[in-house]
């Protein structure tokens, strides 16, 4: 026999035999119901004295009986599907009258269903039949449409198959629609937690709203909630997660973002309840990682970040997995092999670990036959959104032009540039510093820093329009220490088109800084001749031919 589903305790066997013949039931692919189902959906719900729900397929097939709410039916496996109807309905009854409740919108909202018909039922039969099916994301508006109260057979002979093609049509119309208006980038909506931190949280969650971009999202909507102390199931309210999947449906956004971290069983029951990706900020981190590794060390220690962060995650969840499907936190280097299973990677666990020891034995080899003569490196470090990026791109700005083959980009994130009357250099971008590393990643973030290193000297850029930018100046230098860097350093105070002019000063005599924007490319050239200088003095000398500032014929 099927399996009945919701309270059945109680039930007289003859009665849960009855109600699993409904499982036989077929209606066909154009109906919502038929005349016979809801009698007998009637009928059978007055016996049992409780509302019976039933879970239908789109060609009519029945896929779940259960007695109570709409919500005592199982989800159906992959019935999301991106700004789509899920090809379910939901028929059922209620007894007492009354109409759609909360929990039938919610449901119907939450799930996608194709639409959701409640029956009132009298004496054992039907009388009204309330409709109500999605309706394309509005401002203001409600997300569902309920159609007035009708006779129980006044949709016996309603071609149910057409109106709910014509709704699926309209429903991806607006979502072809909205993505022209986007563009790239995933939608995401950032949820910060205020424990009673105050401005503070404020602060936090700016920071997450810069690690999503630079993740490559498009933060569409931020939620600061005030939970003095966390949900155990949800991290935040069970009403206030209902509020975000409405304004994802609004904003057309697949993601939550949480900046604090989630245990693998909420992250599994926050995803449940609102059929959203979820990452939290440790995860967000990871994938900028992923982004900026770029030697086999750094490629290893962060994958091995990631695996190890994504094994407990995937005890008995095969689902959250295949949704994993792409975008922000299925980057990096294990990308592809997010599908393997757990034993699986167990040994890719132990695989990597052995890599990476026999990798750092190469490269302390290696670093002891450093050669001579060759082009020294200029490390660019800095706090998150310091203007890192910027600054690389306008110190090598002539390379954009594409003509001289000096200037060309090695790698994505090194460039060569050109000082005038010592020559060529070569430039490196690192991935932004961040205040509470999440412990599990210290590892794999400092191997995403190992270039530096390699460096000749390092620059370090300070955002002088930040709140904190001393403090921030302070993290990352004590980082690099505790790291054991011991190339020179050189604070750049960055942003100065937009900074105080008293911000800006105290920053230059405090750090001994070279005050420059790199936006609008001002101080450049007292920038490029303090990096001369502190090269000459680590006894790199200038090249020959660019002593007297003529350049190689490209
Ligand atoms: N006004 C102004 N904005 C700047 C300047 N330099 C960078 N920015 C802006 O600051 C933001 C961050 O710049 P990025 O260069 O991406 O900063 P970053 O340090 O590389 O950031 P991460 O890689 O995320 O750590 C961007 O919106 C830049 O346009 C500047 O000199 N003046
Ligand atoms: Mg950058």
């Amino acid at each position: 026999m099927n399996k009945l589903y919701g309270n059945v305790q109680g039930l007289k066997p003859s009665l849960k035999k009855k109600l699993g013949n409904l499982y036989r039931r077929r209606v066909p692919a154009n109906r919502l119901y038929t005349a016979e189902l809801a009698r007998t959906l009637a009928q059978l719900s007055a016996e049992v004295g409780r509302p019976v729900s039933l879970l239908l397929a789109r060609n009519g097939q029945m896929r779940a009986v259960a007695v109570g709410d709409a919500a005592a039916l199982p989800v159906p496996e992959h019935a999301y599907l991106e700004s789509r109807l899920s090809g379910y309905r939901i028929v059922h009854t209620h007894l007492g009258g009354g109409g759609l409740s909360a929990p039938d919108l919610s449901t119907l909202f939450l799930h996608r269903y194709d639409s959701i018909v409640a029956l009132d039922v009298e004496e054992g039969r039907p009388t009204r039949a309330h409709l109500a099916h999605l309706v394309p994301p509005e401002a203001e508006e409600e997300d569902w449409r309920i159609y007035p109260a009708r006779p129980w057979d006044a949709y016996l002979q309603w071609d149910y198959g057409a109106a709910l093609a014509a709704l699926e049509e309209e429903l991806a119309r607006r979502a072809d629609l909205r993505e022209l208006e986007d563009g790239s980038g995933e939608r995401v909506i950032l949820v910060g937690i205020d424990e009673g931190q105050g401005p503070e949280a404020e602060l936090r969650l700016d920071e997450l709203a810069e690690l999503a971009r630079t993740a490559g999202g498009v933060v569409v909507h931020r939620e600061l909630v005030y939970r003095p102390t966390l949900d155990p199931r949800y991290a935040v309210g069970r009403g206030k997660l209902d509020e975000l999947t409405s304004v994802a449906y609004h904003e057309n956004a697949g993601t939550l973002i949480f900046g604090v971290d989630l245990t693998p069983a909420q992250a599994g029951a926050i995803e449940q309840a609102t059929q959203l990706k979820v990452l939290d900020r440790t995860q967000l981190i990871l994938d900028i990682f992923a982004r900026h590794a770029r030697t086999p060390q750094a490629e290893a220690q962060v994958e091995l970040a990631q695996l190890r962060y994504l094994l407990p995650r995937l005890v008995g969840k095969g689902k959250q997995l295949s949704r994993l499907g792409g975008g922000i936190g299925t980057r990096g280097p294990g990308e592809t092999k997010l599908e393997v299973d757990r034993r699986r990677i167990g040994e890719r666990i132990h695989r990597l670990t052995r890599e990476i020891e026999r990798i750092a034995k190469q490269r302390r080899e290696a670093r002891k036959s450093r050669k001579r003569n060759r082009v020294p490196v200029v490390a660019i470090v800095g706090y998150t959104n310091a203007g890192k990026t910027t600054l690389l791109r306008a110190l090598t700005r002539k390379g954009d032009a594409g003509e001289n083959k000096l200037f060309a980009t090695l790698r994505p994130l090194t460039r060569r540039g050109y000082l005038p009357g010592y020559g060529e250099v070569l430039f490196t971008d690192t991935v932004g510093f961040i205040r509470d590393m999440p412990p599990a990643l210290v590892t794999a973030f400092r191997a995403t820093l190992e270039e530096l290193f390699e460096a000749d000297l390092v620059l370090h850029v300070v955002d002088a329009t930040a709140d904190g930018a001393l403090e921030h100046h302070r993290v990352v230098e004590d980082r690099l220490v505790e790291m054991g860097l011991e190339a020179p350093r050189l604070v750049v105070v960055n942003k100065i088109d937009r900074a105080d002019p008293f911000d800006r000063m105290r920053l230059e005599e405090q750090l001994d800084g070279v005050a420059v924007s790199a936006l609008e490319g001002r101080g450049l050239e007292d920038l490029a001749s303090r990096i001369v200088r502190v090269l000459i003095g680590s006894g790199l000398p200038a090249q020959p031919w660019a002593q007297y500032d003529v350049r190689p014929m490209g």
